[in-house]
C-alpha cells in the first residue's frame, strides 16, 4: 500500500447499457482517464453514475461499447482486482452479520486461494487499512451496529486492503461529517501522489475543485468532461444541473434542497443572481434574504 503503483489508464468507448427491463441508463459513454489522477463524476440523481461504476467494475454488462484498462477489455482484467470500488451505502445489506474486520478482509479475497485462509500479510493489510480510516478500534464489532459515516469507511478500508489501482467510490462522503470527509479527500490525494487513479461520484460539489483534478459532467451521456479549472464552471454545472437551479429560483425565501444550495454556493454572485430571478422573472420578496443565507452556505 506504501509502494507507488504502475500507473493504468481506463478508457470508456461508446458504453451503453440497457436493463433487462428494457432501459437505457446510459449511451455512448466515452471517456479515458490516466493513473494519478482524482477525477469527480457530477449528475443529478439518477443520471447512471452507479451504472456506469458498475459496468467498469464489469458487474453490469454492456449492450454497446466497451471499457479497458490499459487496452485490455476489463472483463479480461478482473482476476486481477486491478478496480476496487466503494458502493453507496444503500446498496449493502446491513443485517447480515459480518464483522467490521471480515469485511474489510473481503478486499484481499482476489489475492487468496480458494480456501480464503488470510495469510499474515492479509491481516497486517487488513489492520493497516483499518487504522488509515482510522477505525481499528471497531474491528470486532457487527457491520451494522456502525454509524452510516463508519460504514462508509469500513468500505473504503476494504479497497485499500484489495490495493487495487483504479478506485471507484460512489458517493462517498454521504451521510461522513467533515472531519470524516476531510481525512477521506487527504487520503484520496495521498493515494494519487502514488499513482492510483480515483473516479469518485459525489454531490458535495463545493470540495471538487479542492481535490479533483478532472471532472466528468454527466447525464444518462457525458456532458462534458477535462481539467476541472476548464470544466467545472458555472455554465457548465448550470447545464448538468438546469432543472434543478431552476427549482431554487422559485423557491422563495426557503431552501428546500441542501444539494441545491451547494451547487449554487460555487457561483458568482452574478451568475446566482440570474440563476435566481430567472430571465424576464420578477424577483422574489425576499431575494436579498435568499442570497446571503445561500453565502453563509
Ligand atoms: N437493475 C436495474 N434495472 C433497471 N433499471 C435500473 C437498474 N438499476 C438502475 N436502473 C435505472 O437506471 C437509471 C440510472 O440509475 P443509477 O442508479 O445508475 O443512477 P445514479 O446516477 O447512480 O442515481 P443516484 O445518484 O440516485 O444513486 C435509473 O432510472 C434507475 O431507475
Amino acid at each position: 500500500m506504501n509502494d507507488h503503483v504502475h500507473p493504468v489508464t481506463l478508457d470508456v468507448k461508446n458504453l451503453t447499457v440497457t436493463y433487462n427491463n428494457g432501459h437505457t441508463a446510459i449511451h455512448d459513454v466515452n471517456f479515458t482517464l490516466r493513473g494519478g489522477t482524482i477525477c469527480a463524476l457530477v449528475g443529478v440523481n439518477g443520471s447512471g453514475k452507479s451504472t456506469l461504476f458498475k459496468s467498469i467494475m464489469g458487474m453490469v454488462k454492456p449492450s454497446k461499447g466497451h471499457v479497458a484498462l490499459n487496452d485490455t477489455p476489463v472483463t479480461a482484467t478482473l482476476k486481477q482486482n486491478i478496480i476496487a470500488y466503494v458502493p453507496q451505502t444503500e446498496e449493502v445489506d446491513w443485517d447480515f452479520p459480518v464483522l467490521v474486520s471480515d469485511v474489510v478482509m473481503m478486499g484481499r479475497y482476489g489475492k487468496m486461494s480458494f480456501l480464503r485462509i488470510p495469510s499474515k500479510e492479509d491481516k497486517r493489510q487488513v489492520d493497516i487499512a483499518l487504522e488509515l480510516v482510522n477505525l481499528s478500534a471497531l474491528k470486532n464489532r457487527q457491520i451494522g451496529e456502525l454509524s452510516g459515516g463508519q460504514k462508509k469507511r469500513v468500505f473504503i478500508a476494504r479497497a485499500m486492503a484489495q490495493q487495487g489501482r483504479v478506485l471507484l467510490l460512489d458517493e462517498p462522503f454521504t451521510g461522513v461529517d467533515v472531519q470524516t470527509e476531510n481525512a477521506i479527500i487527504d487520503l484520496l490525494k495521498t493515494l494519487r501522489e502514488k499513482g492510483h487513479l480515483i473516479l469518485v461520484s459525489t454531490h458535495n460539489l463545493g470540495s471538487v475543485p479542492e481535490f479533483c483534478d478532472q471532472v466528468v459532467l454527466f447525464n444518462r451521456t457525458v456532458l462534458t468532461y477535462g481539467p476541472t479549472k476548464t470544466t467545472f464552471t458555472p455554465q457548465n454545472l448550470m447545464q448538468t444541473f438546469g432543472g434543478a437551479l431552476r427549482y431554487l429560483s422559485l423557491s422563495g425565501s426557503q431552501l428546500h434542497d441542501d444539494e441545491d444550495s451547494r451547487i449554487v454556493s460555487v457561483l458568482t454572485d452574478d451568475e446566482r443572481a440570474a440563476v435566481f430571478y430567472g430571465e424576464g422573472e420578477n424577483q422574489p420578496p425576499h431575494d436579498n434574504l435568499l442570497i446571503d443565507e445561500l453565502r453563509t452556505k
